[in-house]
């Protein structure tokens, strides 16, 4: 069975149409990639499958018993407010010290549960994020932009963590990102979002459709070449 089927869901909001005729399912173990312009609905989806907006049209089915781990786009913390990551971690619910270790080990942030939030770099605090998201040890992550803000090598690092954790925990990753370049090496299949599916398959298979080339133009295509170049010289480096 699968972990989440949408069936034809649509959701519209002051008479405007944001999502329409949505069908897709998630198997366990698999990360899938939402791309798509601003404004394309991305965040909308991702919110009816948590549960926080209900759709206008159509059916959501999630496998019994199915938990869900969310990483923010991006999240404001005052940094003269006294916060260590600990503490963080365990709101709004108190969490034994070992399952905050346990989270920040397998979210890559081992060592850092002592530390104020307020002086993680973004990198760091992204892995705290992906650390809290981890605590109910998901059957499925989803991730919001989670990298955004980070450079290059900050990203390509996350995303490899993201795969570590796949694999580690065997949860399905749901992600929506702009760094395409990065994404479309590190996911098993690709959503291109406009509202509607305009296409989706393997990252390549999207990659080369005209739907995907026509949506998010020449940029993103020199991007995911430049990608496939340092993705080589990455795995000649020892
Ligand atoms: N509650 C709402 N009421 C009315 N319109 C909304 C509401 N929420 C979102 N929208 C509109 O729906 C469209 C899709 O928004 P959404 O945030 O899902 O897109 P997105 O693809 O995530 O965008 P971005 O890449 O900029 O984050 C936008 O035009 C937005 O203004």
């Amino acid at each position: 069975m699968p972990l989440l089927t949408l069936h034809d869901i649509g959701v519209t909001r002051r008479s405007n149409t944001i999502l329409e005729a949505i069908t897709l399912s998630l198997t366990a173990g698999e990360i899938v990639t939402v791309v798509g312009p601003n404004g394309s609905g991305k965040t909308t989806l991702l919110r009816v499958i948590i549960g926080a907006l209900t759709p206008t049209h159509g059916e959501i089915r999630r496998r019994p018993g199915m938990t869900i781990g969310y990483v923010p786009q991006r999240l404001h913390i005052d940094p003269t407010l006294p916060m260590t990551v600990a503490r963080f971690m365990a709101l709004p619910r108190r969490r034994h010290i070992d399952a905050l270790h346990r989270a920040l080990e397998q979210a890559g942030a081992a060592g850092q549960i002592d530390r104020q939030m307020a002086t993680l770099s973004g990198g760091q605090f992204q892995r705290v994020l992906l650390a809290r998201a981890l605590l109910g040890q998901p059957d499925l992550l989803i991730l919001d932009e989670a990298s955004q803000g980070l450079d290059h090598r900050a990203t390509a690092a996350f995303y490899r963590q993201i795969d570590r954790v796949r694999r580690e925990l065997g949860c399905s990753v749901l992600m929506v990102s702009h760094e395409l370049h990065v994404v479309m090496q590190a996911s098993d299949r690709v959503i291109c979002l406009n509202g509607h599916i305009c296409c989706q398959g393997r990252p390549e298979t999207v990659a080369s459709s005209p739907a995907y080339r026509d949506l998010l133009g020449g940029d993103e295509r020199d991007a995911v070449a430049f990608y496939r170049h340092d993705h080589a010289l990455a795995v000649a480096s020892p």
